[in-house]
């Protein structure tokens, strides 16, 4: 991409994100080069990198494929000879996903094992800043283990799970913790898509042979993203055949994907079926309790860097309960906010909270259905679905309904009549009736009030 097409596309974001915005974040940023679908820009700190990073990534991509290019990232790189700056946030730049392999070299005969191992792994990335809860403690307990390094248990470690719940964070972390335990050991992180690429390079320069030497040379091999091959018939072949010569010398291989390996759609079955002999372990969606220790654990990094801002009290609980989404989302709001406190020079509360993340949080507002309120209430109560719908007037099915139509009243936008219409098509004075009668026993009844708080919770984790 010339100079000139990134000056146009500037335009293009200047109208897209106005003035202010395109003046403070744009216009510093310096374009380098684009190679292999990697657009590098030099920024003047890591703090702006940062910041693009998560707020205008998607806009920039966006436009640059738009514009014709193919970038799949992007790079935001500390300019040489920036003046000092106080210390940024975070150390290392890049928020949206990091992607720790470095590119290609031009050349493939310098594909060497040492120049695949010398790429970068996320600095941030170890189990020191990992947070473990219920959601991740079977994943981060296999990754432990497996960082040990002592004789191979399970082969394959698969870990999936959602994105932006950890997986390419224990990926990191075990090769951190096998570097330093290990030294010795031949340790390759790559993507999946990275796989690829060497592999149909290798084949286009004649060079298999390098290749498959390349790959059964390591001790531990470990394939980020896997899903990203289904589909693509002779790299799936290539990546089976490594599989097997690994585990037939008795090296640990480690994989994640978004989903479980039977669940991955256009890979082969026998692919699927090597992922599913050793140990599949899913990341489940955090729990309420994960994000807000997540958040904790940030804003304590961040304190060094920001030894002058305040956060008000409640604001990570609210950011934790409004933002259920994924963790890269969560990190993401709360550098924003640290971003503008210390940009106006002000205390993070929940004023400049709901200000400065507008955006997010409407994007992550959840819309919680009458029905899944019913059947969690149900559930709790230890009661059938029905009863909470039909007739039945005893005090054990009326209390949990009344405790639902409060519920459906507070966390749903449903009219009395709509709610009163599906609770068995009641009329709204009853619904009325009770949601009054439950606001009073919450003052009142302390079980009331707990069962409702962890009604509430569950409903919005
Ligand atoms: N339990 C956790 N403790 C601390 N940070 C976490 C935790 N889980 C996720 N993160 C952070 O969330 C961000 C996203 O995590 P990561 O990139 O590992 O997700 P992923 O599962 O690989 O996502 P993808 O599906 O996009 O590949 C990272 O910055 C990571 O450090």
């Amino acid at each position: 991409m010339t100079q000139e097409k990134w000056g146009l596309l500037r335009n293009k974001l200047l109208k897209a994100i106005g003035r202010n915005n395109y003046t403070t974040w744009i216009e510093p940023l310096e374009f380098k080069e684009l190679q292999d679908g990697v657009a590098v820009f030099s920024v003047p700190t890591n703090f702006m990198g940062n910041y693009v990073s998560q707020n205008f990534a998607d806009l920039i991509l966006y436009e640059l494929n738009t514009a014709g290019e193919t970038v799949q990232r992007l790079d935001f790189r500390v300019a040489a000879n920036s003046p000092a700056r106080p210390k940024p946030a975070v150390d290392t730049p890049p928020v949206a996903k990091p992607e720790p392999v470095a590119a290609p070299s031009e050349d493939p005969a310098q594909d060497t094992l040492e120049s695949l191992q010398a790429a970068p792994l996320d600095s941030r990335f170890t189990f020191d800043s990992f947070v473990v809860g219920k959601p991740n403690e079977l994943a981060h307990a296999a990754a432990r283990r497996v960082s040990e390094g002592g004789p191979v248990t399970f082969n394959p470690l698969v870990l999936y799970g959602g994105v932006g719940l950890g997986k390419t964070h224990l990926m990191h972390a075990i090769a951190w913790e096998l570097k330093t335990k290990h030294p010795g050991l031949n340790v390759l992180y790559l993507s999946a898509e990275q796989f690829m690429y060497r592999f149909v390079q290798a084949l286009r320069e004649r060079r298999m042979m390098d290749f498959k030497h390349l790959f059964r040379s390591v001790d531990v091999l470990m394939v980020d993203d896997v899903q990203f091959i289904a589909g693509k018939d002779s790299t799936q072949e290539e990546f089976f055949h490594t599989f097997n010569a690994l585990v037939d010398q008795n090296k640990q291989i480690i994989i994640s994907a978004d989903r479980a390996p039977g669940e991955i759609k256009d890979l082969e079955d026998r692919v699927k079926s090597r992922l599913q002999c050793g140990l599949v372990v899913d990341l489940h969606p955090t729990d309420y309790e994960l994000r807000l220790g997540i958040l904790q654990n940030k804003v304590q990094q961040y304190s060094s860097s920001y030894p002058d801002l305040a956060i008000a009290d409640g604001v990570l609980e609210f950011l934790a309960h409004r933002i259920s989404t994924n963790v890269r989302v969560l990190e993401g709001a709360l550098t924003r906010l640290f971003a503008f406190a210390s940009l106006v020079g002000r205390e993070i509360d929940m004023e400049l909270t709901q200000d400065c993340l507008a955006d997010v949080l409407r994007a992550s507002e959840r819309k919680i259905t009458v029905e899944e309120i019913q059947r969690k209430v149900s559930e709790y109560y230890n009661i059938r679905l029905s009863d909470i719908i039909g007739p039945k007037r005893l005090r054990s099915y009326a209390r949990p309904r009344q405790v639902a139509m409060y519920l459906c009243k507070q966390l749903t936008s449903r009219s009395l009549p709509e709610i009163g219409r599906r609770f068995g098509g009641r009329d709204h004075t009853t619904v009325m009736h009770g949601v009054k009668r439950i606001e009073e026993l919450k003052l009142t009844d302390g079980q009331i009030a707990e069962d409702v708080e962890m009604l509430r919770r569950s409903l919005e984790a």
